[in-house]
């Protein structure tokens, strides 16, 4: 038997912090072992982050509050121990990555978790080169940390943590913002780490399917501030209870459930590789395929936006700006922009609205852009940003969709009435009154939108929307896009979540090193191996699941299981 030994232990643990009526934090009974490797999913606001905070001692020494019971982390009690001390324990990578960089260049901030080792120079330069080049960052050493996108901040990052050799390594959501194949490659990066250092590993991520796709040891779930499960990865897919709390199961597991496979009788549901090779199984899911009606693609011809040589250089440091991008986005389009991080998605975005120089040209319905302000400009195309959080400046949910409109000068009935309109469009009408600071993240969001539905813009483009939500969120802006599109708005969105492109989108653009590299449908985009590598991306599972059960074509397969998806929201 192995000896195991407590890392961690939560004993009847409850926190409240000082701001908040009710506890976040309920009984927590909790034992991790050293070496074990952990992964914390639940909704949004459960208290994931909260138990992450009391690992670093962030609780109570930063964020105080009532604790009742204990909390020991490698033999300190989190009351009696400072943050100082408990550095050196827990090693965190943060959801907010801005908050973390200190150094001037990247270089700089990744040796400066070595430096307070006080380790010599040449040895500190040599680290640092290694980490780099083995996260595919060397070309980035010396730039600002400021200036990066944001999936190689968090790549960045992540190399601070890995190399600085603590005993727990605390991961709060490492894929929010990373690209399919750097999310693969990062969770293939933690787990070599973990091996080599036997660190203990947590990570907090809504991402549970790629989360798996290396070896874990148990996952727990929390809900409303409880932990509702804590099981082995296997047990807690055979009871198949994820989506109850708004987690997303694995995608080859719906898949295997929508064509009638009895998952009891499967042994091992962690990965496709343990999936059992049967005949059965290949039998029903190909009946299941023969059995779907597939819907037709949807054609459109009428240009909205035209796009003739675009690009941008921000500062001859730039390794590869975005260049020479030329399509036409039609009316009604729902078009997904994919592709490496860094490659320029968010450049191409800022170019289109204005707010950096364009070295081509942009036409929409037939205008040439070039003569119109960023104010005009907002009139035609409406850009959301990533965070709803940098781009609301008002206290009231009112105020803030009216902002547009006031500076505007429209009247006040107007005003009253498009603010109204756009509320009940976004769902919020109920609110209209409210504080905004009282509103989940999701709902943030669509007041974002609701601010950029008022100036009534054709087109909309946002900024990975749905990036690190949970599963109910997710759904709830996915589809209210959705019905936006088929109410007549062109859409546009950034996105590294592969099945949201094939689900939502009907056309996408995928980038590499600055370049548009494809311009196709979402399903075609996947079906290209030397695309998927040149733009970072990933295939679901449901194509291996299809390509492991020998089925006739694997692309019909993903069609009928995302027609059946459609088909489900429509109803
Ligand atoms: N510093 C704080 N002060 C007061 N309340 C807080 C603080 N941080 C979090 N909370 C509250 O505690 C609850 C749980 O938040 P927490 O960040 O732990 O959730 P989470 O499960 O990590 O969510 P997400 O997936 O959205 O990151 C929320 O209701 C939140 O409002
Ligand atoms: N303000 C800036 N100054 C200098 N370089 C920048 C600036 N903003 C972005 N860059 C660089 O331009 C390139 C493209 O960045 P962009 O944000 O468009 O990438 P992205 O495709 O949106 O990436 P991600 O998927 O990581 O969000 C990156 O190499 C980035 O480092």
């Amino acid at each position: 038997m192995v000896m195991t030994e407590p890392i961690i232990t939560f004993k009847d643990f409850s926190f409240k912090y000082d701001s908040q009526a009710f506890p976040t934090l309920k009984n927590i009974n909790l034992t991790i072992n050293k070496g074990e490797k952990i992964l914390i999913a639940g909704p949004s606001g459960s208290g994931k982050s909260t138990i992450g905070r009391c690992l670093n001692g962030l609780i109570p020494n930063i964020d105080t509050g009532d604790i009742s019971g204990k909390c020991i982390i490698n033999g300190k009690n989190i009351e009696e121990t400072n943050l100082f001390e408990l550095s050196f324990t827990t090693s965190t990578i943060l959801q907010d990555t801005d908050s973390q960089f200190i150094g001037l260049t990247v270089g700089e901030d990744i040796a400066f978790a070595l430096e307070n080792d006080c380790q010599p120079q040449n040895r500190i330069r040599q680290t640092v080169h290694r980490w780099a080049d083995e996260l595919n960052i060397s070309h980035l050493l010396k730039q600002s940390p400021q200036n990066l996108s944001g999936g190689q901040k968090q790549i960045v990052a992540l190399a601070g943590v890995l190399i600085d050799e603590s005993p727990i390594l605390l991961f709060d959501e490492p894929l929010a913002n990373l690209d399919p194949a750097s999310g693969m490659r990062t969770m293939a990066l933690i787990d070599q780490i973990q091996k080599e250092l036997n660190a203990t590993v947590i990570i907090i991520e809504h991402r549970v399917e790629e989360v798996m796709s290396q070896p874990l040891d148990r996952i727990i779930l929390i809900n409303d501030g409880e932990i509702i499960a804590d099981k082995r990865p296997n047990d807690l897919l055979h009871e198949n209870k994820l989506e109850d709390i708004g987690v997303r199961s694995p995608l080859y597991i719906k898949a295997l459930e929508k064509a009638g496979i009895n998952l009891e009788e499967i042994p091992n549901l962690t990965s496709i590789n343990e999936l059992p090779d049967s005949e059965e199984i290949s039998r029903k899911l190909q009946a299941w395929v023969n059995n779907s009606t597939l819907q037709g693609e949807k054609e459109q011809d009428v240009p909205l936006l035209e796009l003739k040589g675009v690009g941008h250089r921000y500062n001859r440091l730039q390794v590869n700006p975005l260049h020479d991008v030329t399509t036409t986005i039609n009316k009604g389009d729902f078009v997904s922009i994919v592709g490496q991080n860094g490659a320029g998605k968010t450049t191409l975005c800022r170019i289109i609205c204005g707010f950096v120089a364009n070295e081509g040209r942009i036409l929409f319905n037939g205008d040439d852009l070039v003569s119109l302000s960023i104010k005009e400009r907002s009139e035609k195309i409406g850009y959301v940003m990533q965070d709803p959080n940098q781009m609301i400046s008002q206290k009231m949910i009112f105020d803030e969709v009216a902002l547009g409109l006031r500076l505007r000068g429209y009247d006040k009935n107007e005003i009253k009435k498009r603010v109204y309109d756009a509320l009940k469009i976004c769902g919020l009408y109920p609110f209209r009154n409210w504080p905004i600071s009282a509103l989940s993240f999701g709902q943030k969001k669509r007041v974002t939108i609701a601010a950029i539905l008022v100036l009534k813009p054709e087109l909309i483009i946002l900024d990975e929307p749905t990036a690190g939500q949970d599963w109910k969120t997710y759904t709830e802006i996915m589809s209210f896009l959705k019905k936006l599109n088929q109410q007549g708005k062109t859409i546009m969105i950034i996105t590294h979540d592969m099945y949201l492109m094939m689900e939502y989108t009907n056309r996408s653009l995928a980038f590499a090193d600055g370049k548009l590299i494809a311009d196709t449908y979402p399903i075609k985009l996947l079906t290209e191996k030397s695309l998927i590598k040149k733009a970072s991306l990933k295939r679901t599972s449901l194509y291996d699941l299809a390509q492991k059960y020998h089925l006739r074509d694997a692309d019909t397969f993903v069609r009928a299981y995302i027609d059946s998806e459609r088909n489900k929201q429509n109803a």
